[in-house]
C-alpha cells in the first residue's frame, strides 16, 4: 500500500473510533472516505448499532455490500455525525470538495451534520486554497451562460468529462472544474457563485467542518474548527 493509501486508512480509523451507538452517521465519497466505510462495515457486523446516510449513489452501494443500515434523508432532521473527504483543505478548515462530483448531496448531509469529521492524508494540505480547481454543479442548458459568468469572475472552467463523455452527477447535472488562481478571500468567491443563476452547488465548504483528521506517516494530525 502506498505512503498516501495509508494515511488516507489511519485518518479513517480515527475518526470511525468518533462514531458511538444508535447514532446516524453521515457517509462521504471518494477514496478516503472508502476506508472508513470498510471500518464501519467491519464495527456493524461486529454488533455496532448505527444507521448511516449516503452523500452519493457510488457510497450507497458500497455501504450496501458492507451490510451497513441506511436511512432516507427525507426521515431525518438532523445527522449526529458525518466523515467525508476533501481535495484540499486548510487548517483553518476552509475546504474544496467536489472531485468525485458528488458535492451537492456532500454539502446537503454537511449542512444537516452536528459534527463534520474530514479526514485526508498529507497532500490535500494547503496554506491557501485554489490549486485544486473549484468544482461548480450546473444545470445542463446553463452551463455556457455559466462559464461567461464565471469569465466576469476571473475563473477559467472546463466541462467534466470522462472517458471521453460528459460527466454527470447523480442528479443529472454536470460540473465545471473552475480556476479561479489562489483563491485570497473563499468567503467572497462562494457569495459570487451562490449567487449565478444556473449554478446548482460549488464544492466550497467553509463553515461545515469540525474536525479534520490528516495521516501524516504513521500519525494522525487533527486541526479543530468550531461549527458556525
Ligand atoms: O465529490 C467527491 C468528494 O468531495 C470527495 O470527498 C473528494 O473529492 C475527496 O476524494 P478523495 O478522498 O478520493 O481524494
Amino acid at each position: 500500500m502506498s505512503t498516501q493509501s495509508q494515511e488516507k486508512e489511519l485518518a479513517a480509523k480515527a475518526a470511525v473510533q468518533f462514531i458511538t451507538n444508535h447514532q446516524i452517521v453521515g457517509l462521504g465519497t471518494g477514496s478516503t472516505a472508502y476506508y472508513a466505510i470498510m471500518e464501519i462495515g467491519r464495527l456493524v457486523r461486529n454488533g455496532m448499532n448505527i444507521k448511516a446516510i449516503p452523500t452519493s449513489k457510488h457510497t450507497q452501494r458500497l455501504a450496501m455490500e458492507q451490510g451497513i443500515p441506511l436511512v432516507e434523508i427525507a426521515a431525518l432532521s438532523a445527522i449526529d455525525l458525518t466523515i467525508d473527504g476533501a481535495d484540499e483543505f486548510t487548517a483553518e478548515g476552509l475546504l474544496i470538495k467536489g472531485g468525485g462530483g458528488a458535492l451537492l448531496h456532500e454539502k446537503i448531509i454537511a449542512s444537516l451534520s452536528k459534527t463534520n469529521i474530514i479526514i485526508a492524508d498529507s497532500s490535500k494540505r494547503v496554506d491557501k486554497l485554489g490549486q485544486f480547481r473549484v468544482p461548480i454543479e450546473v444545470i445542463p442548458m446553463a452551463c455556457g451562460m455559466v462559464l461567461n459568468k464565471l469569465r466576469a469572475l476571473a475563473g477559467r472552467g472546463t466541462l467534466r468529462q470522462t472517458n471521453g463523455t460528459t460527466f454527470c452527477t447523480d442528479e443529472g447535472n454536470y460540473i465545471l472544474d473552475v480556476d479561479f488562481g489562489l483563491i485570497d478571500d473563499p468567503c467572497a468567491l462562494a457569495q459570487e457563485l451562490d449567487g449565478l443563476v444556473g449554478v446548482v452547488e460549488h464544492g466550497l465548504f467553509l463553515n461545515t467542518t469540525t474536525t479534520i483528521l490528516m495521516g501524516q506517516g504513521d500519525s494522525v494530525l487533527r486541526f479543530d474548527r468550531q461549527k458556525k
